[in-house]
């Protein structure tokens, strides 16, 4: 039984959320769903919030990028560390501290280029001419391994990516390590950008994408008509009215062009875009804008479900996670654009509390990482084979021959 702390903070960039779990290994070279002990939630410091939006937009010289490496690494290190408080536990305890770091860039896959590149032996080839999608997390492991004197694991994606693969979504591991005995199941994280997984038991059959946006044009028209974080339970949204045109506009974005699997990040459906849709339909009112955004989010939810899901009449419950399911008109709205055959619920119901999913997601793939477990799913994100994600940092107390 292996004690295992996990950290994330995802597009929506609400904060770091924290989690301590217990993982133990099953017969399969899988771990068994993991124990959620405890969790909670950290903020980043307004200055270091200041830097990682400019960096979203690419404003911050490389310079300073590379000082906010170190500063984000510094922050998912204190927050560590709180909970370790929190919860009386000593590096020793530890098995090890998994987290991404925070995306700054995520190119998307294409597919089709993809495929013209796929034979070919030059690795520069591939990575100069080629249309591999790279991308960024931030947040230095050193630091943190430093500062928690415990094995760090973090940057999950860029080995999927060196395999063939997209990169993005990685729920997948852990939706095969937590429902591989009760598939076919269908699951949905709505965080800032939304995604999906079809968790099987054959490992062959599953299937990870993102379904567009989540909450970060919500939040971004929460904060810049409201003044608030986000709009608290749909309440405004529920209030507006759906302007069909803008909708329709909406749904017209090319991401919904693009075959699973697929990722989609802010640059897609951002502040900027959300922006210049506002500045298109200047009449409308904050809820009206918000009842649209929100009804654009359930329908490009429902209808990548519709449109992908292969053998969607097998399975009968989505499992929602992520902040989006705190948002009580969003999930109304979800539900009446699904399938009627498929029940909403939440992961709660199989013991993975919907609001830490994602940070426990991250301490199973570093749990599998220092145990040599292969934690990709090839089927899913399209990577050539099997593999084992994330980039191992050790603590000074481990050093021999001092
Ligand atoms: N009570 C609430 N009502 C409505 N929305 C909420 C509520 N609580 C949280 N949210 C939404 O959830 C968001 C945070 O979700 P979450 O923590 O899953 O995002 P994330 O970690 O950035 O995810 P991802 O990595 O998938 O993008 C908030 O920004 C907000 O939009
Ligand atoms: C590159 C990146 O950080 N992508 C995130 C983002 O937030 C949601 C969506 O876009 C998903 O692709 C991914 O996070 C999910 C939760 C994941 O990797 O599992």
């Amino acid at each position: 039984m292996a004690l295992v702390l996990g950290l994330n903070s995802g597009s929506s960039f609400d904060g770091i959320d924290a989690v301590l779990v217990e993982i133990e290994n099953g017969a399969d070279g899988y771990p068994a769903r993991p124990k959620f002990i405890a969790g909670n939630s950290y903020a980043w410091p307004d200055a270091v919030a200041e830097k990682v939006l400019r960096a979203f937009d690419n404003t911050l010289s490389l310079f300073e990028l590379c000082r906010l490496n170190y500063l984000a690494g510094a922050v998912y290190a204190e927050s560590a560390r709180a909970l370790m408080r929190e919860l009386s536990i000593r590096p020793e305890q530890l098995e090890v501290i998994g987290y991404d770091g925070q995306t700054i860039y995520q190119e998307p896959p294409d597919h089709t280029r993809m495929a013209a590149f796929r034979d070919e032996e030059n690795l520069v080839a591939r990575w100069l001419d080629g249309p591999y999608p790279c991308g960024l997390q931030i947040g230095e492991p050193a630091i943190v391994a430093a500062a928690c004197e415990t094995i760090v694991v973090t940057q999950f994606r860029p080995m999927d990516h060196a395999l063939g693969g997209t990169g993005a979504p990685l729920m997948q591991y852990l939706d095969y390590v937590a429902f591989r005995d009760v598939g076919p199941v269908l699951t949905l994280n709505i965080g800032g950008i939304a995604n999906c997984q079809l968790a099987d038991r054959d490992r062959g059959r599953m299937m990870a994408f993102d379904t567009g946006p989540g909450n970060v044009m919500l939040d971004h028209v929460a904060r810049a008509r409201l003044g608030k974080p986000y709009d608290a339970d749909g309440a405004a949204a529920a209030l507006g009215r759906i302007d069909q045109g803008l909708l329709d506009t909406l749904l017209a974005h090319p991401f919904f062009h693009r075959p699973p699997p697929r990722s989609a990040w802010r640059l897609d459906f951002g502040a900027g875009y959300a922006d210049a849709r506002m500045a298109e339909h200047p009449h409308l009112s904050a809820e009206d804008l918000l009842a649209t955004f929100t009804e654009f989010t359930a329908i490009a939810i429902s209808r990548s479900i519709r449109d992908h899901v292969e053998g969607l009449g097998r399975i009968d419950a989505l499992l929602a996670s992520g902040g989006g399911t705190r948002n009580g008109f969003l999930m109304q709205r979800l539900a009446a654009h699904l399938p009627s055959s498929l029940r909403l619920a939440r992961s709660d119901e199989f013991g993975i509390p919907a609001a830490y999913k994602e940070a426990i997601k991250f301490a199973t793939l570093a749990h599998a990482t220092v145990n040599h477990l292969g934690n990709n799913i090839p089927a899913a994100s399209g990577a050539s084979r099997f593999g084992i994600l994330g980039k191992i940092a050790l603590p000074p107390r481990l050093a021999r021959g001092v």
